[in-house]
């Protein structure tokens, strides 16, 4: 039940967390990189002078937005054109500083217009670095990632996704770039361009720039979803970890109670055989009782003959030795007897110096001959204080009768046997002959 709770907490935690980084992702833990007028990289004004056309361009630098004052003339050049350059990765001397990684960026707000009579496209340019076909002092050798668009006359703000900017073919054709490096690469940017587009006619032109922001996420989708399934991963994981200890935890328990229970139940089972030892048998001999020999008649046995014993003159010996002689007698002849007799057949105390051997598989013949082998063991055994006894028996083999009759059967043969002078084994057949 406790660890129920803890896992429904943990999971409820979990389901939290999961909860929080989603909303977080989408409407919040967001970053831009801003260029404006207050940008500490260099900013320049660029023309095709110098590179064979005769255009003007001039950079005057506002409190809130760059303004470029472009003369486009017609040369031999064939491709005039004036450009703001922000240096993002370059020091003022256009030197090779640092590159900057916009890869994480997801679009780029250009907030920028034409101002005055002529207005034509404007094209947005980011010049990457990448050293398997870029030298840091070639700036041709920079890659062209940019697209070209028409400001809006009212709306100055333009939103262009990352990912719709391509490389200039002209520049991958001239450059022969391996097909591999044809995709723009935004992770090394140098410079960020915006420029007049292409097929300007000659004239003046006058572009206003107040920012160019570039937005995304702190996290991209795939690091957002990546840490949530391996957190669910490792969560999984460490639920099946626990779960595993928890159920061999659970496994020693019960093994250890079925232990406890197995030593109770022995415990338990030596407890009831005493007690039955106890109920059953005598406690003077260790025969059994009369409870213990009604248990062994009312068994299902075969073929059972039974004799009755009796101890002679018992009464002189009591009162010749004593009674505490007498009870040691009586111990002796019942283990004499035992350990006599057959190990399937059972011996009862019936009281006094009276025993009953119950003899299962047994003949009338046989038991006599048992009868007959303890009589002569009796007689001739010296029992404690060197006496010498003898005994009687009567035997009598189980009929189609009572238990009481077979007793008084055999009863009457022991009569028989004490009355033709003791030490004697009398059938309780030949019984009536006498
Ligand atoms: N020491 C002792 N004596 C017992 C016990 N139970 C009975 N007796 C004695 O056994 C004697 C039985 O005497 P009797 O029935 O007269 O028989 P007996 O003297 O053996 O004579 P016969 O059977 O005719 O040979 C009595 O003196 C009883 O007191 C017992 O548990 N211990």
């Amino acid at each position: 039940m406790q660890a129920e709770k803890f896992d429904n907490m943990i999971m409820s935690v979990l389901l939290l967390i999961t909860l929080v980084v989603i909303l977080l992702h989408t409407f919040s833990l967001d970053k831009s990189y801003v260029l404006d007028a207050k940008t500490k990289s260099p900013v320049y004004a660029v023309s095709d002078e110098g590179i064979g056309g005769t255009s003007i361009a001039k950079l005057i630098r506002d409190d809130d937005k760059f303004i470029l004052q472009c003369e486009i003339k017609a040369s031999s050049y064939a491709w005039p054109f004036c450009e703001i350059t922000i240096a993002i990765g370059l020091d003022r001397k256009r030197n090779f500083l640092s590159p900057v990684d916009l890869s994480q960026f997801t679009d780029v707000i250009v907030k920028a217009k034409y101002v005055g009579e002529n207005s034509t496209s404007l094209r947005f340019q980011l010049r990457t670095f990448n050293e398997a076909y870029s030298s840091t002092t070639d700036d041709s050798s920079w890659k062209y990632n940019g697209l070209e668009y028409w400001p809006e006359a009212v709306s100055t703000s333009t939103t262009i996704p990352l990912n719709a900017l391509q490389v200039a073919t002209w520049w991958l054709f001239d450059r022969k770039i391996p097909i591999k490096y044809a995709g723009p690469e935004l992770e090394n940017v140098l410079v960020v361009e915006l420029a007049t587009g292409n097929g300007i006619q000659p004239g003046y032109y006058q572009i206003e720039l107040e920012k160019i922001e570039f937005v995304g996420k702190v996290f991209s989708n795939k690091q957002v979803f990546l840490s949530i399934i391996t957190m669910w991963a490792l969560a999984a994981i460490a639920a099946l970890i626990l779960n595993l200890q928890r159920s061999n935890r659970r496994l020693v328990d019960a093994q250890n109670k079925a232990k406890e229970l197995k030593q109770l139940n022995k415990l338990l089972s030596v407890e009831s055989n005493v007690l039955k030892q106890q109920v059953e048998r005598d406690p003077l001999t260790g025969a059994l009782n009369r409870i213990g020999l009604e248990q062994v008649l009312t068994k299902s046995l075969e073929n059972v003959s039974m004799i009755f014993i009796d101890i002679d003159h018992f009464k002189t010996l009591n009162d010749k030795y004593g009674h505490g002689i007498g009870d040691e007698i009586l111990r002796e002849f019942t283990k004499l007897v035992s350990e006599n007799s057959r190990s399937s057949d059972f011996l009862a105390r019936w009281g006094g110096e009276e025993f009953l051997l119950i003899c299962p598989n047994c003949n009338l013949m046989e038991a006599h001959d048992i009868a007959e082998d303890l009589r002569e063991v009796i007689s001739s055994h010296s029992f404690t204080h060197d006496i010498e006894i003898t005994a009687s028996f009567g035997v009598a083999h189980r009929e189609n009768e009572t238990t009481a009759n077979l007793i008084e059967r055999a009863d009457l043969a022991l009569y028989a046997a004490k009355a033709q002078g003791r030490n004697k084994v009398v059938l309780s057949e030949n019984v009536n002959l006498f």
